[in-house]
């Protein structure tokens, strides 16, 4: 598939302003997390996007910050950056979902989340305003956000992705790890991303209150 010059500029701006923004928020500690926009067409076998480069201190802007990578998740240019760690996983909720945008970040709330409900195998939110965030209009909705095994191995997690996606729920957890959130675009991406970190620590805070979960 070739990508056009402006298409991958584009995706690289868009994804800087998205990480200058979530670093001003510390959601990069220690250089944890990643962010990828999709460009140009898509097939579940056939798409390209842009990723954050591995280990990088995602709170300072370079111009070695991202690349293209196919659907394997391998360079489609040449370049000696490495794509994240975890491009993996990106590449598997594209393939499932043929989002536009996901993002990654590693936060205490969305860590004692998955922590305090791991035994369910997911988080249980209900009845709380902001799940209409993610287009769920239903009085007392709920909904329940996967809870992934952390495992060394990222391809191991990549293929768990398939059987725990929730289809009204743009997100999943990986155990005292953090949260991959998704849309259609940046923009929902980041709007999912927002709505589930709110409801994380509503949830947590909440469980605090009554002295459980
Ligand atoms: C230092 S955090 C451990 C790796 C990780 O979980 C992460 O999100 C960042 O990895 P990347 O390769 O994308 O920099
Ligand atoms: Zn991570």
């Amino acid at each position: 598939m070739t990508i056009r010059l402006e298409d991958k500029q584009r995706a690289f701006k868009e994804l800087s302003e998205v990480k200058a923004l979530f670093a001003s928020r510390n959601w990069f500690p220690g250089t944890s997390g990643n962010l990828s926009v999709r460009v140009g067409d898509f097939a579940p076998d056939a798409f390209t996007f842009a990723i954050t480069a591995s280990g990088k201190d995602k709170s300072v802007s370079t111009p070695e910050d991202f690349l293209l990578v196919d659907r394997h998740g391998k360079p489609v240019e040449a370049t000696s950056l490495k794509p994240s760690a975890e491009t993996l996983i990106h590449c598997e909720i594209y393939r499932l979902t043929g989002a536009g945008a996901i993002f990654h970040v590693h936060t205490v709330f969305n860590n004692l989340a998955s922590e305090l409900y791991k035994d369910r195998g997911h988080v249980p939110i209900k009845g709380v305003e902001l799940i209409k965030a993610f287009n769920i209009w239903e009085e007392d909705a709920e909904i329940r956000v996967p809870i992934l095994p952390n495992y060394a191995d990222i391809p191991r997690i990549a293929e768990l992705v398939e059987g725990r996606i929730e289809p009204r729920v743009p997100g999943v957890l990986l155990l005292n790890h953090g949260i991959y959130a998704w849309g259609a675009n940046s923009f929902e991406a980041k709007r999912h991303l927002e709505a589930f970190e709110f409801l994380f620590e509503y949830q947590v805070r909440l469980a605090g209150l009554r002295g459980g979960q």
